[in-house]
């Protein structure tokens, strides 16, 4: 549906896009994610055609669309800012793209009132918009870049102003309405969650670069470098020498899955990986810090500081959790521990 052939954009001396090559296949849900001034938006823009890139080609359903103007891509977009027509209710917003195809009045209604229910705004078809709070604003934006269903649909931080409740709750609906409209998806978000909940494939960005693709589960388990990893949210990470079943780390001796390959590089260990365990028969740490992150398993993250190395942080259940303060040792299990390259 969608291919990047070495894309690169630069505003002065940033290049916010430096070679991208990225594939979206028909029906696939790809989310990129990245901090703030990785590119995300300058991606979008480029595959809908509001912006020119330097060098590179956008390739749409087989088509060469580089230098094709946005309206004829065939692709809807909704974007962080949501402008809505002001002096249109919800339901003209909503219906507008469809009222551009000349859909069936029934048609278009039917619709409305479907995608407004899934948005959580069932009776709203009359307000307007005016009188909508910023996070139904973005709902009813959501709501009308599906209305038309465009081959490739572009949505840039769709539930960024909307609250957790709201998120968790739309982002599920989202995943299960793309399966059954079959809709190709390319969005931008830089919430980890949301993005491994809607995607088939994640794309982690930096300055202008894929740092990585891959399924969620792929990313999660195998991060390609320390970037990725620290973006996921692991800070357990140390330069580590790996010697077959065990790696010499800044802790001591860690082991290492069977199969990890040998000599220098970095090691992940994961929060789930540190197990705590007497002073005497384990690494021993003085517990900085426990913070209840709450969730089904009532979890708490620990902050460790070790006898010798960096700062670690454990996750355990709330009924094992030491008290700030304590002496405890922890032992490491090796199935999370591992080997990043750089
Ligand atoms: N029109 C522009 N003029 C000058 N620089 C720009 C312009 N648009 C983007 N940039 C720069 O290009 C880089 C990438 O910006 P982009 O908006 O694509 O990042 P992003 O990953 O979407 O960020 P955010 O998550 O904050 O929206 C940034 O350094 C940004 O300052």
């Amino acid at each position: 549906m969608l291919r990047l052939d070495g894309v690169t954009v630069s505003f002065g001396g940033v290049r916010a896009l430096d070679a991208v090559d990225l594939e979206v296949a028909d029906h696939e849900t790809v989310c990129v994610l990245g901090p703030s001034g990785s590119g995300k938006s300058t991606l979008l823009r480029v595959v809908a055609g509001l912006q020119q890139p330097d060098a590179g080609r956008v390739w749409l359903a087989g088509w060469d669309r580089t230098h094709v103007p946005p309206h004829k891509r065939g692709v809807g977009l909704m974007f962080q800012d949501h402008q809505l027509f002001p002096q249109r209710d919800v339901e003209g917003n909503v219906a507008f793209g469809l009222r551009m195809r000349h859909a069936a009045r029934a048609e278009s209604a039917e619709r409305v009132t479907e995608l407004l229910e899934m948005v959580g705004l069932p009776s709203a078809h009359r307000r307007a918009v005016a009188t909508l709070s910023g996070g139904e604003q973005q709902r009813v934006a959501l709501a009308r870049a599906l209305a038309p269903q465009p081959d490739l649909l572009m949505l840039d931080e769709p539930l960024g102003q909307l609250d957790r409740v709201l998120r968790e709750r739309l982002v599920v609906e989202l995943r299960a309405l793309f399966d059954r409209l079959g809709s190709t998806v390319l969005a931008v978000t830089h919430d980890q969650g949301e993005a491994f909940v809607l995607a088939d494939r994640v794309v982690v960005m930096n300055e202008g670069r894929i740092a990585q693709a891959g399924t969620p589960l792929e990313v999660w388990q195998k991060p390609a470098s320390e970037f990725v990893a620290r973006f996921l949210g692991f800070d357990n990470i140390v330069e580590a020498t790996v010697h077959g079943d065990s790696a010499d780390t800044p802790w001591g001796k860690i082991p290492v899955p069977e199969g990890t390959q040998a000599g220098p590089c970095k090691l992940l260990v994961r929060p789930t990986g540190l197990r705590t365990t007497s002073v005497e028969d384990g690494l021993p740490c003085t517990v900085e810090a426990r913070t209840f992150r709450g969730g089904d398993a009532a979890a708490v993250t620990l902050l460790l500081q070790p006898r010798h190395g960096p700062r670690l942080e454990a996750s355990c259940a709330l009924r094992e959790a030491p008290e700030a303060g304590t002496s405890i040792g922890v032992a490491f299990d090796e199935k999370e521990v591992v080997r990043i390259s750089t």
